[in-house]
C-alpha cells in the first residue's frame, strides 16, 4: 500500500488541497477561492457549509489530478484560517450563524468597553493568552453570536450548541460529528485560552459569558484528531496547526530566532521563541507555535490584517488589474520616487499599532499621479507593515534579525520580495516551494503518523532565490519616514 498524505488549508481567501507522497515530495494541489460577504461595513462572513463543501470539493480534485486512490491516503494533515468562528447545533450539525471572520470588526466597541469598564482585563489577557483584547481574536465573536442570535445563549447552557475555530468546524464534519476537538496553535488565538497553563481558562470563559460545554478538547498539534470518512474509506487526522504556525512548521523555523512571513490575505511574521514565554512590550502578540513531541514552544507573532487582499481590492474593486500577478510589471515600471503611499487600513490596523478604528488612506497623490503609481504603492505597502513588525520583533526578542523566509501567494512577487529586502536592509529567502502552509500540515501529519521523521524532512527544504538589499541607506530611511506619516494620519479615522 502507498503512503501518501493529504494536507488541507481552508485559508481566508481560498482554499486548498495537497497530496504529498511518501519523499514528502508534494505531487499536486487543488485550489478554489473562497467566498466572503460583508452585510455591514466592518463585517465579514463565510458560509460555513460552503467551506465544507468546497474542501470536500477539493479533496476530489487534488486525488482526481494527481491519480491518486484515496485507500492509499495514509493521514490527513489540517491547517485553516485561524480565530474565525463558527457555532453549530450538536444533534442537526446546522450552523447557527455565518461563520464570523478574523477580519470582521463588528465587536470594536465590546472590546472597547471591556478594556474601559474591567480594570486590569488587558493585563490579564496578556499575561494568560499571550494576546491583546481586540476584536480580531475568537472570544467576543462568540459572544457575539450568543447574544444577537435568538435563543443562542440558552441552547448553549444546555448543551446544545458547539462552538469551533475552522479546524474544529472541519473536523467535525469531515468525521461526521465525532470529534469535537482543536490544537493548542488554534485554541492559543480565542482569548479564551490559558498559553501557561495549556487549558480553558476559567476566569476569562467568566468574563465573556461563554458557557464551557460549547468548547471542544484541546491537544498536541501532532496527535490522532478522530478519522475522517472520504468516499467509503477511513483515514485517520494525524496534524491540525493554524495557517500561521504551519507555515513555521513548514519553513523549517524549529529553532528559537527564526522567523517566517507570510504574505497572504494578511502578512503573518512570526518568530520561533523555543520553550519560553516571551512577552511583547512593542505591540506583538504572545501565541503557541506548536505542541509537537510532548513540549510546547511559542512564538512572537506581528498580525498585519491587509496585505495580499489589497491586491485583490485593486483588482476587484478597483478594477486596474486583470490579476494579482499583474501588479509585479507594472511596479517594475512605475516611477520609484513617485512618492505616493497607500495605506491598506481597510480593517483598521493590527501590529503593532492595534487600532480597529484605523481605516484607509491613500496620500502624496499630485496631477502627475497615475494608476500605476497606486498599484506600486499597494505592494510596497506590504514591505512597509512588514517592517513595522520586523522592528518591534528585533527590539522585543533583543536578536539581530539577519534574513527573512517568506511564503505564501504574494511572496511569488519579485518586485514586492526586491522592495521587501531594500525596505528592510536584509535578505530575503523564498523557498522552491512556497506552499509552506500545506506542507507543515502535511509534515505534521506524516510525522505523527509515522510516515517520515522531522530531522529529514527539515533537510528537505530548498532556496528558489534569495533577495538582497540593494537600496541605500538614507533613501531607504526617507520612504520609511514617509510611511508612518501616512499612518498616523490613518488612525483613529472611524471613531
Ligand atoms: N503575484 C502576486 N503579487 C501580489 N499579490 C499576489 C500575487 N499572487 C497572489 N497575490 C495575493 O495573495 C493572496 C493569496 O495568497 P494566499 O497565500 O493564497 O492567501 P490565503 O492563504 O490568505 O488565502 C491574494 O490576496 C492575492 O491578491
Ligand atoms: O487565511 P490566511 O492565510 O490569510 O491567514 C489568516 C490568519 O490565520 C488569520 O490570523
Amino acid at each position: 500500500m502507498k503512503q501518501y498524505v493529504l494536507a488541507l488549508d481552508l485559508g481566508t481567501t481560498s482554499l486548498r488541497a495537497a497530496i504529498f507522497d511518501q519523499k514528502a515530495k508534494m505531487i499536486g494541489i487543488a485550489q478554489k477561492e473562497l467566498k466572503q460577504t460583508s452585510p455591514q461595513p466592518g463585517w465579514v462572513e463565510h458560509d460555513p457549509k460552503v467551506m465544507i463543501k468546497d474542501q470536500v470539493e477539493m479533496i476530489y480534485e487534488v486525488l482526481k489530478k494527481t491519480k491518486v486512490s484515496i485507500s492509499d491516503v495514509s493521514a490527513i494533515g489540517i491547517s485553516n484560517q485561524r480565530e474565525s468562528v463558527v457555532v453549530w447545533e450538536k444533534r442537526s450539525g446546522r450552523p447557527i450563524y455565518n461563520c464570523i471572520s478574523w477580519q470582521d470588526t463588528r465587536t470594536s466597541e465590546i472590546c472597547k468597553d471591556l478594556k474601559f469598564e474591567e480594570e486590569g482585563l488587558e493585563a490579564y489577557v496578556k499575561e494568560t493568552t499571550g494576546l491583546i483584547v481586540d476584536p480580531y481574536f475568537s472570544a467576543t465573536k462568540l459572544q457575539w453570536i450568543l447574544d444577537n442570535v435568538s435563543g443562542a445563549r440558552k441552547k448553549a447552557e444546555n448543551g446544545e450548541l458547539l462552538f469551533g475555530t475552522i479546524d474544529t468546524w472541519l473536523i467535525w464534519n469531515l468525521t461526521e460529528g465525532e470529534s469535537h476537538i482543536t490544537d493548542f496553535t488554534n485554541a492559543s488565538r480565542t482569548m479564551l485560552f490559558n498559553i501557561v497553563e495549556l487549558k480553558w481558562d476559567d476566569e476569562l470563559l467568566e468574563k465573556f459569558n461563554i458557557p464551557r460545554e460549547m468548547l471542544p478538547d484541546v491537544t498536541h498539534s501532532g496527535y490522532f484528531f478522530g478519522t475522517a470518512k472520504l468516499a467509503g474509506a477511513n483515514i485517520q487526522i494525524t496534524g491540525v496547526a493554524g495557517d500561521q504556525q504551519a507555515s513555521l512548521f513548514g519553513q523549517g523555523c524549529i529553532e528559537p530566532g527564526q522567523a517566517k512571513n507570510t504574505y497572504g490575505t494578511g502578512c503573518f511574521i512570526l518568530m520561533n521563541t523555543g520553550e519560553k514565554i516571551q512577552y511583547s512590550k512593542n505591540g506583538l502578540l504572545t501565541t503557541i507555535a506548536l505542541g509537537f513531541n510532548g513540549k510546547i514552544d511559542y512564538a512572537l507573532e506581528g498580525s498585519v490584517f491587509i496585505a495580499g487582499a489589497a491586491v485583490q481590492w485593486l483588482r476587484d474593486g478597483l478594477k486596474l488589474i486583470i490579476s494579482a500577478s499583474d501588479t509585479e510589471a507594472i511596479a517594475k515600471n512605475a516611477n520609484p520616487e513617485s512618492g505616493v503611499y497607500v495605506v491598506p487600513a481597510f480593517a483598521g490596523l493590527g501590529a503593532p499599532f492595534w487600532d480597529s478604528y484605523a481605516r484607509g488612506g491613500m496620500f502624496g497623490l499630485t496631477r502627475e499621479t497615475n494608476q500605476n503609481d497606486i498599484i506600486k504603492a499597494t505592494l510596497d505597502s506590504m514591505a512597509y507593515q512588514t517592517r513595522d513588525v520586523l522592528q518591534a520583533m528585533a527590539a522585543d526578542s533583543g536578536l539581530k534579525i539577519t534574513h527573512l523566509m517568506v511564503d505564501g501567494g504574494a511572496s511569488a512577487n519579485n518586485y514586492l520580495m526586491q522592495f521587501q529586502a531594500d525596505i528592510m536592509g536584509i535578505l530575503v529567502e523564498r523557498p522552491a516551494n512556497i506552499e509552506s502552509t500545506v506542507t507543515g500540515a502535511a509534515y505534521l501529519a506524516g510525522i505523527t503518523a509515522g510516515i517520515w521523521n522531522i530531522d529529514s524532512l527539515m533537510n528537505k527544504r530548498t532556496i528558489d532565490k534569495t533577495f538582497k538589499p540593494k537600496m541605500d541607506e538614507y533613501t531607504r530611511n526617507k520612504l520609511y519616514e514617509g510611511w508612518h506619516n501616512a499612518v498616523k494620519r490613518c488612525m483613529n479615522w472611524a471613531r
